[in-house]
């Protein structure tokens, strides 16, 4: 049996003149992970070179035992980018029934992915017209159609209410509950409480690891926020 779903060693990606991630090394074991750092850190960056989707200058990134970008792992991936990955003159069903053909897989994942984000009620209506929950849901729905094993959501709820938020969370957890893993990345740190499991990053490099609990108890914080908080202080009063 697998340990962990994703592996990460020693990953150097530069882009533009700056090293974004400077040698990280991280784990992804199944259930639902949260990668938990501010804007600009480095987070979109590691999620490109998990689906094989960024130039990277050394290390290595194993994704499901194949390297990251490995032509098998094609359905095995469901990727959702912060920009919209659905078009929206096309109803909710017309953008799965292309995804489809687009991923070779069986037609019958229109219906299961449309049911596992809960838009039925609204298969047959344009995207363009859909709200900013569904739109998102519409997307993570393309992101399911080839029932992934891994889901890598980048910054998902972003922009979303409290109430959306909460019911993407409950979906993710669903979603893992099937069987795949999760990995969700976010700047709002009140999202860390939702999940299994914490990535904290800061400037390209992982200071915390764990889950919400070990977060806190080994920092003696109140929430992961303040935990974040007095690890980089931490790092600051050392160096
Ligand atoms: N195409 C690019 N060319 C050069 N530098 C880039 C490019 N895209 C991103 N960067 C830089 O890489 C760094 C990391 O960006 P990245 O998008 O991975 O961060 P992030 O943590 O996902 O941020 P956010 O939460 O704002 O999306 C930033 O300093 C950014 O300016």
């Amino acid at each position: 049996m697998m340990k962990n779903v994703v592996e990460v060693r020693d990953l150097v990606v530069v882009r533009g003149e700056r090293e974004v991630l400077p040698g990280i090394s991280l784990d992804v074991p199944a259930g639902v992970t949260g990668l938990l750092g501010p804007s600009g850190c480095g987070k979109s960056t590691l999620l490109r070179c998990l689906v094989g989707a960024q130039r990277v200058r050394s290390g290595t990134v194993e994704v499901l035992g194949s390297p990251a970008g490995s032509a098998d792992l094609r359905t095995r991936i469901g990727y959702v980018t912060q920009a919209a990955s659905v078009y929206d003159d096309l109803t909710v069903a017309e953008n799965l029934s292309f995804f489809v053909r687009v991923l070779g897989v069986d037609r019958s994942s229109v219906d299961r992915a449309i049911e596992a984000v809960s838009l039925g009620d609204h298969r047959d209506q344009v995207v363009g017209r859909l709200s900013g929950g569904q739109r998102s849901r519409a997307g993570l729905a393309v992101a399911l159609l080839g029932e992934p094993d891994l889901l890598v959501l980048d910054e998902p709820t972003v922009g979303l209410d409290p109430v959306l938020r909460r019911d993407l969370w409950a979906l993710f957890h669903r979603i893992a509950d099937g069987g795949a893993a999760v990995l969700v990345s976010s700047h709002v740190m009140d999202e860390a409480e939702r999940c299994h499991r914490l990535l904290l990053m800061r400037e390209g490099r992982i200071i915390a690891d764990g889950s919400p609990d070990e977060v806190r108890e080994r920092t003696g914080a109140a929430d992961v926020e303040q935990a974040f908080l007095r690890l980089v202080e931490g790092r600051e009063e050392v160096a």
